[in-house]
């Protein structure tokens, strides 16, 4: 399949993006980014550390990446949980791109999350149901596409290219 856009992926703090963005981008031969990888290889810091100087001060060097990644297509790009909560991150990210919200459920999500190594939800778990429902409203707004992530990673990642080949809608 040619595909001459970004393929971008949105969604909750372990919902799957990264995991589902390097299958679908070795599926499709595309090149993958990760933005919060992205932006540990560049700073030469952890997101944690880069949070512990305030969410704000990590959100400009986040939205600086994005203007970065989203200038080299095409590519399948993994964004931060997030990415949604600046308008100016989607208006960006939806220049020639597809946003895709993997969409999983919340309790296959906690089950899985490892709380310690995420700032906005160390010492605090419960909180990712209120981040939940902030962004979730978000989610649908900005994506052209929403995959539900509630069976196996292949199937999911097959949804997807289904959707695609079909032109999405
Ligand atoms: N459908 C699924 N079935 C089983 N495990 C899954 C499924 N989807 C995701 N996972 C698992 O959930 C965990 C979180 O996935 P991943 O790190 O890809 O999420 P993420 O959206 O990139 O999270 P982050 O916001 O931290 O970047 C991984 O261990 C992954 O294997
Ligand atoms: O959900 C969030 O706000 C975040 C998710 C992570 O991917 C990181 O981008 C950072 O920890 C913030
Ligand atoms: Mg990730």
């Amino acid at each position: 399949m040619f595909l001459n856009k970004n393929i971008v992926l949105i969604g909750m703090p372990g919902c799957g993006k990264t995991t589902i963005g390097r299958l679908l981008a070795d599926n499709l031969s595309l090149p993958f980014v990760d933005v919060d990888e992205y932006i540990e290889k560049k700073t030469g810091k952890s997101v944690r550390q880069l949070f512990s100087r305030g969410e704000e001060f990590f959100r400009e060097i986040e939205t600086t990446a994005i203007k970065e990644i989203s200038s080299l297509s095409p590519r399948v790009i993994a964004t931060g949980g997030g990415v949604v909560k600046k308008e100016v991150n989607m208006d960006i990210l939806s220049k020639n791109s597809i946003i895709i919200f993997i969409n999983r459920p919340i309790e296959d999500i906690v089950k899985d999350i490892d709380a310690d190594s995420r700032p906005l939800l160390k010492d605090n778990l419960d909180r990712i149901y209120s981040l939940f429902y902030e962004r979730y409203p978000l989610y649908l707004k900005y994506c052209d596409l929403e995959i539900k992530n509630d069976i196996g990673i292949d199937e999911t990642i097959n949804e997807i290219l289904d959707a695609i080949k079909k032109g999405y809608d």
